[in-house]
């Protein structure tokens, strides 16, 4: 019997889903170097424990692979069906035993790596919305999950850094916040000392006591 692989081979949601699926290997390795008591500690997120960021990121898992079930079918399927719901959901995950926090982060990875797997190439151009109200083709999914897998792995606290992660994806996540920024009026500050110091105009570097960067996502 042959192997069952990806349907889709455009080349550039191939290099997404590799993206997103190498992220998901580091998120995970970094979760099984975690003791099991080690996860009621605090996360790098403000308010959040290690638990609460397993459980975000099992919870997203399967958020998305609501989007592709939506691509597959045309049945709109919301990731969350509300922003209180999505963040009951969480605080409930981070209540649950290590083992079972360990189970949901692996079966909703699997879960969502089958989906993508499964989705035809045509469907990977349907438009469904995010929890943020965006109309994205579900291509864009691979790219989101990407995104939650290397920057929570980080926020586990235990060793993750910014160094270690892929350079493609360090650039296309400033694309995105400095996309984002330029389009908010009150986050224009922000841009003008990144674009100072990235083009080597600002010895002081970007950030400094009282300047805190604004939300881009
Ligand atoms: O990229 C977007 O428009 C939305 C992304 C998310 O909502 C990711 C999450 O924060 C989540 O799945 O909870």
């Amino acid at each position: 019997m042959a192997a069952r692989t990806d349907r889709t081979t455009d080349p550039a949601i191939v290099a997404d889903l590799l993206l997103a699926r190498r992220g998901t290997a580091y998120f995970l390795r970094k979760l099984k170097e975690l003791p099991d008591d080690a996860l009621g500690e605090p996360s790098l997120l403000p308010g959040w424990t290690r638990a609460h960021v397993v459980a975000h990121v099992g919870y997203n898992a399967r958020a998305l692979s609501r989007l592709v079930t939506w691509a597959a079918t045309g049945v709109e399927t919301p990731m969350y069906p509300s922003p209180s719901a999505r963040a009951h959901e969480i605080e409930f995950g981070a209540t649950l035993t290590p083992n079972a926090l360990r189970n949901l982060a692996e079966h909703s990875a699997v879960h969502l790596n089958v989906e993508w797997r499964d989705l035809p190439p045509d469907r990977w151009a349907a438009t469904v919305r995010t929890a943020q109200g965006r109309e994205v083709p579900a291509a864009e999914t691979a790219w989101m999950r990407a995104r939650e897998v290397w920057l929570h792995a980080v926020d586990l606290g235990n060793g993750g850094r910014f160094e270690d992660l892929p350079a493609d994806f360090l650039g296309r996540l400033l694309a995105d916040v400095t996309g984002t920024w330029s389009r908010r009026p009150d986050a224009v500050p922000a841009l003008a000392r990144l674009a100072a110091w990235a083009t080597g105009r600002s010895a002081g570097g970007v950030g400094g006591p009282g300047f805190t960067a604004p939300r881009w996502l």
